[in-house]
């Protein structure tokens, strides 16, 4: 099967929070597995080239429209820890790429439209036929429009079109002249039931476009599937996700086994297995030194995480001061796209300097991430909604027990120690309902006290962890399943 995965991230080229992870990891099981495989991203200034391979031109003139003009644009190819890799250059004044970030830009829609319509060019072009488009979150949700709209017509009819919602907390509202810049008709598009927002009508929704113009959507968990249908979560959405159950399910993410695994890691001080867990102490040392941490017997509970509202800061900062008060170090490493919520984590590292039990890392460091899932002994996620979540898994992976509120994909793959209906063996980490301090402290309490008065029960659920199966494997499986269902109807 010929699978292109259309994207704004991939790890480790452009990565930003678990987007990035999704497509590498998905991406590299589908090709082991034998598919043919190809991820198209825009080529940013920002893409770390060094872990690109054979980078080369494949379609130096692609002229991709754009209002009454034509963008020229350059398609490049190359090699990702083996998955193939297309990146796309618009050579225009407005530099659509060239802003030294991924997102965060007031033109975010009008770039990733042109993205999404410079990707269908390509295939037009080249005379490639994929036999699935998978596209994800509302930077792609355009695609489908265009590709139905548009393409088909132009002889693309061979290509089904799979939609995978990561985050429907970011939909893609945006003015009707991404439309127009197109050449889609505003009055056709525009409506109920196609992409109107769901709360402003003067609103296009792309998130939108893409559940109403794809074959199939998914989302990253059947607890986050469910959660968008029939609560708040859905954010809207949830009317419109009802009414195409038929075409809708929940696939859990899983993680990269080559990435994500203790026993190769590259990144580590000290690598390890179940087998002989003693060898990860030597990374909780390792990053203590680095990071000017005491020593002694403590734990250390570390946060890994993009800090946004829909990671439940104010439980992240609350979390700070009672695991100190607790006799336990905290680690946090968070990058904050939002200068309200930046500012109050400077603010919390200032009153935190030079404490020995504490440090906050503002920003994105992909190497200290790893040293930090080998080194703690438990990561908390205590998010408002979380749609999968890869850190409690990736956590899980290093022997680090994960501290959960019960939402979305946390609900799916974190089993409380205490009250779980799980056989013992299948319990892996502590869980809490109330979006409040004290559901915080009641999960936190309970971990800590088992690390300090019960360590061996404590390593037992570090093993547990460890011996979950969060690979792609099986979730590679549900896709494939989903690619052939949507391609049913074509001519073999
Ligand atoms: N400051 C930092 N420095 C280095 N690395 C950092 C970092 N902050 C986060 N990361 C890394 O980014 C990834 C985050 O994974 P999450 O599942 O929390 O993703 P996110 O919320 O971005 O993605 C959305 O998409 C994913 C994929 O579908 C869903 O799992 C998730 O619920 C949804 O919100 C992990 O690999 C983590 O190690």
């Amino acid at each position: 099967m010929y699978i292109v995965m259309v994207s704004a991230e991939c790890a480790p080229v452009a990565k930003a929070g678990g987007l990035g992870d999704f497509i590498q990891g998905l991406g590299r099981e589908l090709t082991i597995q034998g598919h043919e495989v190809t991820i198209v991203l825009p080529k940013y200034d920002v893409l770390r080239t060094s872990f690109i391979q054979n980078l080369q031109p494949v379609y130096r003139d692609l002229w991709v429209p754009f209002y009454d003009r034509r963008i020229p644009c350059t398609v490049e190819s190359g090699d990702v820890d083996g998955l193939r890799c297309l990146f796309i250059e618009p050579h225009s004044p407005q530099g659509f790429f060239r802003r030294g970030r991924i997102y965060g830009e007031p033109d975010d829609m009008d770039r990733f439209a042109l993205f999404c319509r410079a990707v269908l060019e390509y295939f037009l072009m080249t005379g490639q036929h994929p036999n699935v488009i998978h596209c994800n979150d509302w930077q792609t949700g355009l695609l489908p429009v265009l590709l139905y709209e548009i393409y088909e017509r132009l002889g693309m009819n061979r290509t089904r079109v799979c939609y995978s919602l990561h985050n429907v907390g970011y939909q893609g509202q945006t003015d009707p002249h991404v439309l127009q810049m197109n050449g889609l008709e505003v009055t056709r598009l525009l409506t109920a039931d196609r992409l109107q927002d769901p709360s402003n009508p003067q609103l296009l929704n792309l998130m939108k476009g893409g559940i109403v113009f794809s074959n199939f959507v998914t989302t990253v968990s059947p607890q986050y599937a469910w959660e968008i249908q029939h609560t708040q979560q859905g954010m809207g959405l949830q009317p419109l996700l009802r009414q195409y159950d038929q075409k809708f399910g929940g696939v859990l993410n899983g993680i990269d086994d080559a990435t994500w695994n203790p026993a190769t890691d590259p990144l580590i001080t000290s690598r390890y297995t179940a087998d002989d867990l003693r060898r990860k102490a030597a990374n909780k040392t390792a990053l203590r030194r680095r990071l000017n941490l005491a020593s002694g017997l403590k734990p250390i509970v570390a946060v890994v995480s993009r800090l946004d509202r829909q990671k439940g800061v104010e439980l992240i900062r609350h979390a700070i001061d009672y695991v100190l008060a607790e006799n336990c170090q905290f680690v946090l490493l968070g990058s904050a796209l939002d200068p309200a919520i930046d500012a109050e984590f400077q603010q919390a590292k200032c009153d935190k300097l030079g404490n020995p039990n504490c440090h906050l890392e503002l920003g994105y460091d992909e190497e200290l991430a790893h040293l930090i899932y080998a080194s703690a002994d438990m990561i908390l996620i205590p998010s408002v909604y979380e749609p999968c979540g890869l850190t409690q898994m990736i956590a899980m992976k290093y022997g680090c027990v994960p501290i959960v509120r019960r939402v979305g994909g946390l609900a799916d793959t974190v089993f409380d120690a205490n009250y779980s209906d799980k056989p013992f063996e299948e319990r892996n980490g502590y869980v809490f309902d109330e979006l409040t301090p004290a559901g915080l402290e009641s999960a936190l309490k309970r971990a800590i006290g088992l690390w300090f008065h019960h360590p061996d029960h404590f390593r037992q659920l570090r093993l547990n962890g460890m011996r979950t199966d969060n690979s792609w494997r099986r979730p590679s499986q549900h896709y494939l399943d989903i690619y052939h269902h949507i391609c049913r109807d074509l001519p073999a």
